[in-house]
């Protein structure tokens, strides 16, 4: 079983002091810094992009950096966090021409790359390409924005996930992003997320520590 990672989305952070935020969050217990690239193309918002990655690595940050990228097409934007410096890449194959393609592009690049399955995309998506991925990232919300409510439908979806990656036996992680909080955090690990993004849940909390705090003794009792 992989650790528990707790990605907290800075779609939800303070960006008029993002840095601040970032640096807080992650003395609070935060595992990774989850980082959300919208194109109002793909999804109807407009987020940060390479530039932005860039600056959190020169403000310090080494914790690893989850992006998302929620754009149309994907392919041209890669290299870019790559040389920013992003860990992990993730898109919608909805967004690329290519699958297989992108995620060899992601991974020649130097990143860990993940697939994301919107709450309408069938798991079959990861058929022959599951074994290529380092984690596959289920949205229990419609991509676009933060702050909204988990769908129920997302526990059955991780549980077949589970189950794929299970019989895979490769360590692939299993990521759920969309209206994570600490009071439904233990039902989503049950069913055998181990990385769990959440913005509103830990940004709109006036205790960073006390929130992750709870979500990590949550999906310990679990797990
Ligand atoms: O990718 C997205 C939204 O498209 C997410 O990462 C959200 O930012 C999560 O926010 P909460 O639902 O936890 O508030
Ligand atoms: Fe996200």
């Amino acid at each position: 079983m992989l650790s528990t990672v707790i990605a907290p989305s800075i779609l939800s952070a303070n960006f008029a002091r993002l840095g601040e935020e970032v640096d807080n969050v992650l003395a609070a217990g935060a595992d990774w810094v989850h980082f959300d690239v919208m194109d109002n193309h793909y999804v109807p918002n407009l987020t940060i992009g390479p530039m932005v990655c860039e600056a959190l690595r020169k403000h310090g940050v080494t914790a690893p950096i989850d992006v998302h990228l929620m754009v149309e097409p994907v392919d041209r934007i890669v290299p870019d966090f790559a040389k920013a410096g992003a860990t992990l890449i993730s898109f919608h194959p909805e967004a690329s021409a290519h699958v297989h393609r992108t995620i060899q592009l992601i991974r020649s690049s130097g990143c860990q790359a993940g697939l994301v399955l919107n709450p309408a995309t069938p798991v079959e998506v990861l058929d022959y390409v599951l074994e290529d991925l380092d984690l596959v990232l289920l949205m229990s919300v419609n991509p676009g924005f933060g702050g909204q409510s988990f769908i129920p439908s997302a526990l059955d979806k991780l549980r077949r996930v589970r189950e794929m990656i299970d019989r895979s036996g490769k360590p692939i992680r299993l990521e759920i992003d969309g209206g994570v909080k600490a009071d439904n955090i233990a039902g989503i690990a049950a069913a055998g997320a181990d990385t769990f993004v959440a913005g509103s849940a830990i940004f709109n909390a006036p205790d960073y520590a006390d929130v992750i705090g709870r979500m990590k003794a949550a999906v310990a009792g679990a797990r």
